[in-house]
């Protein structure tokens, strides 16, 4: 009986909580958010609208396509979050001026110790990004050209090792797609990011997969896969972290409900032991007195040689923070690169003769020196980032206390605010024709100009990225290389990489024929 009464008293708390309360919040409207018209039926009332929105795989497009269908610039997402859709918001939420802060999203996902990526005071993040900003800064980075180039030369004897024949017809027969091409230039960034952050040489490249030592803070010591490990991690976190108040029930929920979002958690755990096995092998190795040139040198002492006297807590959380970051993006981003060439030859063709033009046939990988400045070839990236950015989706923001301007409108303090990359990129004023892939609209330096305060695949202000030049460094030499380098074919011109946008956007294969160029 005792039973029974408690069951319904918590079955009438949890009904009250989350049903009740909610609609009687929204009739009461203490922030007037109600005059904003709602993403779905149920955004005003409940945050799992959004979680639904998000495990659909595409929330960015979602949000983009229904602030245009609707002709809205401002739509409510959550009971207490708002979408914009309009180039001014960049500058209001993300612009170096604005007083927005990181919202509880970071916070919450955060570890014991916070990193530059989701602290969210801003003395304690401006603190954070001088430590970081003298090793992230371009002269440093062009001194480790050498390390990007050695893990390539690494990627291009796997890719040599895979080569066919010539293509002869339309279509590749498909035994000779011999290269999932997202799957080993994923291989080449964790090698590449690796080495430059901790001076890790990986066997990746020369094994074929992401299977690598992961290491529990008690020492002891697994097998787990990097990429899989991360990919799971975030693609049930962005599923659900929506609801901030109940996501640890969310989490506690998902973990234990039989589904696939409790496989995605137990392949995601091993994710913190993998970055932390990397970072304590080379504490190892720095205590032993070796002289390494990477990040984590620059971690522990200044540009002086003086010691920066920082936690070993707060030093495994700032390289695992740049392990994570520096990986899947440039990953994403130079998948993207090549399907996009693949279904445009007219541009790859215009590429090849500019790389042509500069490089000679037995070169293998491209010097920085010789392509960093190829205005076609910086096109083609940026255009493949403005298309279809990797970090397309709305990174959530908090107005302060006070409240803020935002697109004309007055929003309230403590409100959730976002505006996707996605969305930015597709003004139709700024990038005329936004859905088509056309690298020459960059090719003009005064468009160029017009273009680049609304061309945020890096986001923008005081929270943008720190990896934008290492990781422009990486994708200008892989992609040199590799067009000058190699024929490709895609299974069929229609083929469409799977894409699942989780922070990132997580993608599948991109199976290819490749075969090697005759260069004269
Ligand atoms: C194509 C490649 C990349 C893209 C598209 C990209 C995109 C972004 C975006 C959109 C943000 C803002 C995130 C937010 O506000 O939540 C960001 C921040 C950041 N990125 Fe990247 N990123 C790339 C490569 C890298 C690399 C290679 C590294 C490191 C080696 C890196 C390190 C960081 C860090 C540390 C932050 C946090 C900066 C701060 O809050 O001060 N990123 N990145």
């Amino acid at each position: 009986m005792l039973g029974y009464v408690a069951l319904a008293a918590v079955l009438s708390t949890t009904f009250a909580y989350l049903i009740i309360r909610p609609i009687v919040l929204n009739l009461w409207d203490p922030k007037g958010l109600r005059k904003f018209p709602n993403h779905r039926w149920f955004s005003a009332i409940t945050d799992f609208q959004h979680c639904h929105t998000a495990s659909q795989g595409f929330r960015s497009k979602a949000l983009y396509e229904a602030h245009k269908e609707r002709g809205e610039p401002i739509l409510r997402i959550g009971p207490n979050s708002l979408s914009f859709c309009g180039t001014r918001a960049i500058k209001d939420i993300y612009g170096h001026s604005t007083k927005c802060i990181k919202d509880d999203n970071y916070t919450i996902l955060s570890g014991s110790h916070r990193h530059l990526f989701d602290v969210v005071d801003k003395p304690d993040h401006a603190r954070k990004r001088r430590v970081l900003s003298a090793a992230f800064a371009i002269k440093n980075l062009e001194k480790w050209e050498y390390k990007v180039a050695y893990t390539a030369e690494r990627l291009f004897k796997a890719l040599d090792e895979r080569c066919t024949g010539p293509l002869k017809g339309a279509l590749p027969d498909p035994e000779d797609l011999t290269v999932d091409f997202n799957h080993w230039v994923n291989l080449w960034t964790i090698e590449a990011i690796n080495y430059i952050a901790v001076s890790s040489r990986m066997d990746l490249l020369d094994k074929g997969t992401d299977q690598v030592i992961a290491e529990k803070r008690d020492g002891t010591i697994y097998r787990a896969n990097y990429r899989l490990s991360m990919n799971q991690m975030v693609l049930v976190q962005s599923v659900w972290v929506w609801d901030y108040a109940l996501w640890p029930w969310a989490k506690w929920l998902t973990k234990i409900i039989p589904s696939k979002y409790g496989k995605q958690w137990k392949d995601g755990e091993t994710f913190d032991d993998v970055l932390y096995h990397q970072i304590a092998e080379r504490l190892r190795r720095y205590l032993k007195g070796e002289k390494l040139d990477d990040f984590f040198s620059c971690m522990m002492e200044d540009k002086t040689g003086e010691p920066n006297n920082l936690e070993w807590g707060e030093i495994v959380s700032e390289i695992s923070a740049l392990l994570n970051a520096g990986f899947d993006t440039t990953g994403i981003a130079m998948t993207h690169h090549l399907d996009l060439l693949l279904k445009h030859p007219q541009h790859l063709e215009t590429l090849r003769k500019e790389l042509d033009g500069v490089l000679e046939p037995h070169e293998v990988i491209a010097p920085y020196d010789k392509v960093k400045d190829l205005p076609f070839l910086r096109a083609v990236i940026d255009e493949s980032l403005r298309v279809i950015p990797p970090t397309s989706a709305g990174l959530p923001r908090r107005t302060p206390k006070e409240g803020a301007s935002i697109l004309g409108e007055w929003i309230p303090g403590d409100t959730s605010v976002n505006m996707t990359i996605y969305a930015a990129h597709r003004d139709p004023e700024i990038f005329p024709v936004p859905e088509v892939f056309n690298p020459h609209r960059w090719m003009d330096p005064d468009d160029r100009r017009r273009m680049e305060p609304n061309f945020i695949p890096f986001s923008t202000g005081s929270r943008g990225c720190l990896g934008r030049n290492i990781s422009y460094l990486e994708q200008i030499m892989l992609l040199a290389s590799l067009v000058h380098r190699y024929e490709f074919a895609l299974p069929s011109p229609s083929f469409v990489v799977p894409r699942f946008e989780a922070f990132n956007m997580v993608l599948g294969p991109l199976p290819i024929k490749i075969w090697r160029r005759t260069l004269k």
